[in-house]
């Protein structure tokens, strides 16, 4: 379907009452700069002498004199600028931000074709500088030039090559090239690429390799054993089976068991990244589980060879000794720097202490990797690699960004009504604060008559993997999401991001506007901010201007807030759609039963009707703290 007729659509049963909105709708009308400048300045200077540097994590820039700034920034955008009309230099290789086929394409290639050196140390380099990779580390393996190079390394086969190719993996993207090299050369890692930029294939294609090496290494020994057994069996002598032979310490040295392990934070990346893997494995006799409740029961776990998991439970059982992960060779955390946070540390060092095998690699991927977190990463790693593509912590270029000021928290469902109005490309992804807040907004879009679904931490988990199907497959335009799918998922169509309430942190932001522009697509993102949101504002501005995107000078000078992740995410009540005169009594009546059983609400209920039931579902009790 035409986006136009999508978004005609989208906004069934939407009117504004402009009399009404006169005085909000000003506010709107102004530039966002405008808007706030007073206030914010006001504001600022009465916390000026207060205020010392915020607990955000330094975005790019942060952490120098303000005086170096505006050069950094302006040298930024410059460099951002030339990248884009000089080389047009993309992590996708074939689709540059150009477009393929474009001048920016063509250029691309050119640059790919100057790789013209005898010397392997320097064209090593010149792949990494083409592809702005860069590594530091004692003696880092030359990145892949292409996909066909594997063709020769142990594990790699024409099947695998060309599962890749049917599955659109032609060319690698910058992460892919260095990060396979480093894992097939046995290097411990700490990865850091941005959002959408093919990080999954970069640790899930070296991980096939290594554990088919792995198999076809066993199954040698055990045809050798069986060769041997016959030839003593002649001479009449007792051999032993391997796994018998040495108990656990056989099954170690290669008697069956898991031999990969990917931690991820939540189940639904878990459940992708099995996706994409098994992308890879048609004809390879590999065996992948994701580990639940119900696998964690009824596996036989010494048959599988890849194990996708949480931290939590994977932690739990290698602690109560219910799953053996001693010969565990690879361990990937993904999200790293998310599951080194508070709450998850232990469960991932229950982990790491049972990947027990002395030739163990441990890869660490993610997006964002702030300092203090880099620190607590490289005390578990050995003599690790650092790849990093493009800037540290910055969002994807391919993700147009822009600011919004709504006033106050009332002006946010006006906002988001009035960008649907004006024309949102769908399929969006709204990010609230909290699972109230989901709920909430849900009934007001529902009753608008837009085709939306939520996903939080309080529903059961089949309904989460529903409302990640459906809009996958396009059965949803608009879904409203906690930060529980803030990271990693992979919507690839999604055109546009609006943060409906104001990330807790600069690194969320980047995840949260990472989930479109993805695979070298363009996208848009739009963060609604209020006077209070000013304290976490200046990260975020810097984020944006790294990225090229416009940003008014002053936002980039505003104090941090000190305690951010102590403050109170909005309440659900404050998404008020009626100006208070008024809006209380009516939005009481929708809320008593109206709007299910009413005519408007009926006639409009008819077109969400399959959203309706799904409200309906028993919710399971969500533990505290989960969004
Ligand atoms: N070599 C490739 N060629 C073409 N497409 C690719 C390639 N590698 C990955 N992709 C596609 O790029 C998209 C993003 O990949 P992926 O989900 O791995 O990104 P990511 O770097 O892990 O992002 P995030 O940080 O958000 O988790 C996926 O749809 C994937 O299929």
């Amino acid at each position: 379907m035409a986006s136009d007729a999508i978004f005609a659509q989208l906004q069934l049963g939407i009117s504004f009452d402009k009399q009404k909105w006169k005085k909000q709708m000003e506010l709107f009308d102004k530039p966002a700069g405008q808007q706030v400048a007073n206030t914010l300045t006001q504001q600022t200077a009465a916390a000026a002498a207060a205020d010392p540097a915020g607990a955000d994590e330094p975005a790019p820039g942060e952490g120098r004199k303000k005086k170096k700034l505006k050069t950094k920034h302006a040298a930024a955008a410059t460099a951002a600028a030339a990248a884009a009309d000089d080389d047009g230099i993309s992590l996708f290789s074939r689709q540059p931000a150009g477009g393929p086929g474009t001048d920016a394409a063509a250029a691309f290639m050119d640059r790919e074709a100057q790789v013209q050196t005898r010397d392997p140390y320097e064209e090593a380099n010149v792949v990494r500088k083409a592809h702005r990779i860069k590594v530091s580390g004692s003696a880092p393996p030359p990145p892949l030039r292409s996909f066909a190079e594997l063709d020769a390394k142990p594990g790699c086969s024409r099947r695998l090559l060309s599962n890749m190719a049917a599955s659109g993996f032609t060319d690698p993207t910058p992460i892919q090239r260095q990060a396979a090299t480093a894992l097939l050369a046995g290097r411990e890692l700490l990865a850091v690429a941005p959002t959408g930029s093919g990080k999954t294939l970069a640790f899930l294609l070296p991980l096939v390799m290594r554990v088919r090496a792995l198999k076809q290494a066993e199954e040698k020994a055990a045809a050798a054993a069986s060769t041997e057994g016959d030839e003593a069996e002649e001479e009449g002598q007792e051999v032993a089976a391997p796994a018998q032979a040495g108990g656990a310490a056989g099954k170690r040295e290669g008697g069956g068991g898991i031999k990969a392990v990917v931690v991820s934070p939540t189940k639904e990346l878990s459940i992708q990244t099995a996706r994409v893997l098994k992308l890879l494995l048609p004809g390879l006799r590999l065996r992948c589980s994701v580990l639940s409740k119900s696998t964690a029961a009824g596996t036989d776990f010494s048959k599988v060879d890849v194990l996708l998991a949480q931290p939590l439970r994977l932690g739990a059982m290698a602690e109560e000794g219910k799953i053996d992960l001693s010969g565990v060779r690879l361990l990937v955390l993904d999200e790293a720097d998310k599951l080194f946070e508070m709450g998850f540390t232990e469960q991932v060092d229950a982990v790491i202490a049972a990947c027990s095998h002395r030739e163990v690699v441990r890869a660490l991927f993610s997006a964002t990797l702030p300092e203090a977190v880099e620190g607590l990463a490289r005390s578990v790693l050995q003599e690790p690699l650092r790849i990093t593509v493009g800037e540290r912590n910055t969002a994807a270029s391919t993700v147009a960004q822009r600011l919004l000021f709504v006033g106050r928290e009332e002006g946010k469902l006006l906002a988001l009504r009035q960008l649907i109005g004006q024309g949102l490309r769908p399929p969006v992804l709204v990010f609230v604060s909290s699972k109230d807040r989901a709920k909430e907004l849900h009934r007001e879009l529902l009753y608008d008559g837009v085709h939306v679904d939520s996903i939080h931490a309080d529903q059961s988990q089949a309904a989460r993997q529903a409302a990640v199907d459906n809009f996958r497959l396009g059965r949803t335009w608009v879904l409203l999401a906690t930060d529980l799918i803030g990271r990693g998922m992979d919507f690839l169509g999604v055109n546009t991001v609006v943060n409906f309430d104001f990330p807790r942190s600069t690194t969320d932001y980047i995840h949260r506007v990472g989930r479109t522009g993805r695979a070298g697509r363009s996208g848009e993102a739009v963060t609604f901010f209020m006077e209070e949101d000013a304290g976490r504002l200046r990260g975020i501005a810097n984020v944006m201007r790294a990225a090229g995107c416009e940003v008014p000078d002053w936002m980039l000078s505003l104090k941090k807030e000190r305690h951010h992740s102590k403050r109170k995410a909005p309440e659900a009540d404050g998404l008020v759609t009626e100006p208070a005169a008024n809006g209380g009594e009516q939005r009481q009546q929708r809320k008593g039963g109206k709007r299910q059983g009413g005519a408007a609400g009926g006639k409009r209920q008819g077109k969400g009707g399959r959203m309706s039931q799904q409200q309906q579902r028993p919710v399971k009790k969500a533990k505290g703290g989960e969004s």
